[in-house]
This record gives structure tokens, sequence and C-alpha cells, in this order.
């Protein structure tokens, strides 16, 4: 059955929510706070190891309730059931989307067109946990007889930015296996990396979902050409290995069978770090921990598909996002999290969320006339606080930002990790207080009344800056796991209440296409296809100049 579509704009809700907007848009989240002493704890939700406060955001009771309505009129509850249940509800594609289905319990069922999917996402799991154990014991070794030391992940989006991220975060609980990342096309990248690798003791794994995207495929090709240099044909077998789901293109690569992981259409690239796409997690920390990740999502799952809309946290957070998007007209969302480990973890989301919601059709195929998708972006706290927070708080542009903490530091070092938080609880005080008039002068106090008459406007600020505080017991694959999926079901819930297809990814095509173009043209001496001047000039000069 397919997904509802109904314009959000056009539910009562919407208008509920339209009218309480203009009652509370300009009150100050400080006033909130005084009108209501339960605030915080009322606005706050703890489950398992996440302790989630929502206070210091510009909403209040009423407004939950107007945005839950918005959710109960566009169905959200069915919705879940089908996105868990394996209904086709990406639709422009023809496939269901069943990323939760590859952390399930051996036990569990999960149908697509008939078919229970469990049995065949365990078999795909015991092949990278054995797989997993044999490298990183030394049983699999490389073709001359030395142990592998080295992993090199060949894949570009989904392929390579969600293993990428998810290897850097824990590399706390890395083994002696160093993993690299080869994404870009650009030939500086592959070379940086081989030049310091032995290939006698270096696997390549090629991830690819298609197995057709030109970067990977011309990266792969060329770091095979680096190998054969100076390794024979039939070591490729021990140092090169593929995840697909086009197995016959992989083998057509001279990749044998037996080397091949193979994933299923209903897992979309940006959601892929729990299929075999995670093989380089696997090697990086080790099976266990990589099963530890996958339940840390399982458990989110469960939360987000169980616990109602008040507690629950992927969609109160995505509900926000409407809240600030399509009402106080917020464009963009920052991520920080005080962490350096999680230092890639915006950069893995801006795929997650711009891919999936950056969308401007809606379910029935017609233009939608509300704004829909967020720009992401974020860095670490405290570097970024030292970086662009100044446009945070002083800026024109309303942020809502998320910050992520843990309470306990992985290397113990409680000096270093209390003023990190400190950082972190000051920051999000500071976008909520602002700094008034008065403490601006006690700050001045010496000043002459001159001097306090010019800086008084530039140091004043408003504050009712809203933020989300994410705070976790601690950095380890299973909570991180849980943190992931949380952004995968909010990137749900915002599709299902913008009415668009959040799985599929047209716009990105395009520009292939031309860049295939180009490259015939780049190629031949004459130019075969039409440009405009612009770029036809561009073209002439890089020929003209190479
Ligand atoms: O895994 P692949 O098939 O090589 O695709 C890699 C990437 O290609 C495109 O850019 C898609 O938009 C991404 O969603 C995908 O992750």
């Amino acid at each position: 059955m397919a997904l509802q579509s109904t314009n959000p704009t056009t539910t009562k809700a919407w208008s509920n929510i339209q009218a309480h907007f203009s009652e509370i848009k300009d009150v100050h989240l400080k006033e909130l706070f005084k009108t209501n002493p339960k605030r915080a704890e009322e606005l706050t939700v703890i489950w398992d190891d996440f302790y989630v406060d929502f206070s210091k955001n510009r909403i209040t009771d009423k407004t939950l309730e107007l945005l839950f309505e918005l959710a109960n009129e566009l169905n959200l509850k069915d919705a879940i059931s089908k996105y868990f249940e394996g209904d086709i509800i990406n639709k422009s594609e023809g496939r269901a989307v069943l990323h939760t289905a590859l952390r399930e319990t051996k036990d569990a069922q999960v149908f697509v067109n008939g078919e229970n999917v469990i049995p065949g996402v365990f078999q795909v799991k015991e092949k990278i946990k054995n797989f997993t154990d044999a490298v990183v014991s030394g049983s699999h070794k490389g073709f001359s007889g030395h142990q592998i030391t080295d992993i090199v992940n060949i894949g570009i989006g989904g392929s390579d930015l969600g293993p990428a991220m998810v290897v850097d975060s824990l590399q706390f609980y890395k083994n002696h296996l160093n993993t690299h990342f080869v994404s870009n096309v650009d030939g500086d990248h592959y070379q940086e990396i081989v030049k310091n690798l032995n290939p006698e003791t270096t696997l390549f794994v090629i991830v690819s979902k298609t197995f057709t995207t030109q970067e990977t495929l011309s990266n792969a090709k060329s770091i095979r050409e680096w190998f054969l240099q100076s390794q024979p044909k039939e070591a490729v077998a021990n140092h090169f290995v593929a995840v697909s789901t086009n197995v016959e293109s992989v083998k057509n690569f001279g990749i044998a069978e037996s080397n091949i992981f193979p994933m299923k259409d209903w897992v979309g690239g940006r959601f892929s770090l729990w299929s075999a796409v995670g093989l380089s997690i696997s090697l990086a920390i080790g099976y266990d921990n990589f099963e530890s990740l996958l339940t840390g999502a399982h458990k989110m799952d469960v939360h987000f598909k169980t616990s109602d809309f008040e507690k629950n946290i992927p969609v109160i957070s995505a509900l926000l996002t409407i809240w600030y998007n399509n009402f106080f007209e917020a464009e963009s969302e920052a991520v920080i999290p005080y962490t350096q480990y999680l230092n890639q973890f915006a950069t893995y989301l801006q795929q997650g969320i711009m891919e999936s919601n950056g969308k401007s059709v809606d379910r029935n195929g017609n233009e939608v006339n509300y704004q829909t998708g967020t720009l992401i972006w974020g860095e670490p706290g405290t570097n970024s606080q030292h970086a662009f927070f100044q446009l945070i708080h002083q800026g024109t542009k309303l942020i809502p930002t998320d910050f992520i903490g843990f309470v306990k530091s992985l290397h113990g070092n409680k000096d270093h990790h209390d003023k990190l938080m400190s950082n972190y609880f000051a920051q999000t005080e500071a976008l909520m207080n602002g700094k008034t008039e008065a403490e601006v002068l006690e700050e001045l106090a010496d000043a002459t009344n001159d001097q306090k008459q010019m800086l008084l406007p530039f140091k004043k600020f408003e504050g009712n800056k809203p933020t989300t505080s994410i705070l976790i017991q601690q950095l380890t694959p299973e909570s991180l796991g849980k943190l992931i999926a949380m952004y995968e079901h909010k990137i749900f819930v915002q599709g299902i209440i913008w009415n668009i297809f959040s799985y599929d990814q047209f716009g990105v095509e395009l520009g292939k296409k031309l860049a295939k173009n180009i490259l015939e043209d780049l190629h031949s001496t004459e130019i075969k296809n039409q440009h405009d001047s612009s770029t036809q000039n561009l073209i002439n000069f890089y020929k003209n100049h190479n």
C-alpha cells in the first residue's frame, strides 16, 4: 500500500500551527523558562544511555501538541509501519527501504515481495564475520604469504562516507589494521594513498552498490594497475574483494564470486553502512564491535517504532525541523559534536539529509509550495566555536543547532573532558541567554560614558537561539549506532511530513551524464557535443593550456 499523499499545508494542524506561531514567534526562551519551572524536565527525553534536552527550543507544550497533530493528520504512525514492514515506499525507484532489516534480530521476519529477507541478511553477516576474523587473525594472507596490514576502501557517496565516518569515529576501538579511503576521481587522491602502501600487505575493498559509478571504477582500475606493476595476476584474488548488488559486473571486473559480498537493492546507498558496505568498518574494529554498532541501531529502531510521539526522540527532532524550516524560515541546521572523534559526522549527515530531502516535487508529482530540506553543516566543538560560532550568536540567520556530547571521555582525561563539556554547556546557555544591556554595562564598568555608548549596540545580543542537547554516556559502537539511526529516522519523518520521496536521488544523475559528454569532448580533437558559450570557453581553455 502506498504512502498517503497530502500537501501538509492544507491540513487543519498546519493552519493551527501557523496561528500559534504568530503568537509565540517573538517570545524569548528565557521567558518560557521563567513561566514554567518544570520546563527542562518536561522537555527532556531520557532513554537508555541518551539524555536529550529539547527545552532550549522555541516551543511550548502547545507547539509540540500541534506538531503531533500534524504528524497524526499525515498518518505518520502508518508510514512508520510501512517503512519497517518492507512496503515499496521508495515508489519512484520501485523499492522497499529496509536498512532497518540489516540490524534486525535473527528471529525477525521482514518480507519483500513475499520473501523473508532476514535469513539472507544473516548469511551475509556470517560472511563478513568469517572474512573479518581471517584477516584480523592473519589466517587470510597476502599472495606472498605476508599478513595484511592495510585496508583500502574504494567507493564514493554512500559507499564511502558512512564507513569512513564510522571508522574514524570508532578509532579508539580499532585493531592493528590501518584503514584508508579512496573516493575522489582526482588521481591525486589514490596516488597519495598508495604511495605509502606495500601491495603485498594491502587488501582493497571495492564498494559500489551499482558497480557503475565512474569514480569508483576508475580508482579500482588504476589501483589494480598499480598493484599489477609489482604483483602477478594470480595475486588479485588475495588482495581485492568487492561489495555490490551487481554481482555480474564485479565478476567481469575480474573478482571471483567468493570474494564478492552481496547487498540488496532495498538498501539505499546513504543508509548502507549496516550492510556489507560496512566491511571496512568490521575489518577496522573487529566483527563484534560491528555487531554492537548494529545492535545500537536496532535499539533506536525499536524506540522509534514503539515510543509515543511525546517521548520519541527522532519524531520530536524531525518535527522541530518542520517548525523552524517552515514557520521560522530557518534554512540550515548545525550539528556540533563535542568530541574530536565525530569529526566527519556532519559531512556524513550531509548526504543522508540533503540527498534524501532535497526535493521539490511531492508524492503526487506536483511541485511543492513550501520549503523542504535543510542545509546541514557543522564541525566539532570547541574548534567550531573559534571558527563560525560568531554567526550563530550574532548573525541575522536563525540556525537551530544540535549539540552532541558524552558524559565520559574514552581516554579518561577528566581535566580535558570537563573543559570540553563546560564549553558545550556554556554555548547552549549563551545561545539562549544572549547578553543584556545591563550585563554589557557591568562588563564595561571601567569604561568612559562615550565608550559605553559606542560599544553597547555591538556587545549586547538577543540570544533566543534554539539548541537541542544530546548527551550520551560514552562513545561506543553501540551508542554511535543509536545516534546514526536517530538521524536516519529523523530524515524519514521529515520526508513523510513534507510529502516527498526521500529515497531517490535523480538530481545527481544529470551532472554525471553531462560529465560523460564532456569527457568525450576532452578526448577528441573536435567538439562533438553542444555546450553554452561559457562551458565551451572553459573546455577550450582547459584543452589549449594542457
Ligand atoms: O555505491 P554506488 O552505486 O557506487 O553509488 C555511490 C553514490 O552514487 C551517487 O552519487 C548517488 O547519488 C549516491 O547515493 C551513491 O551513494
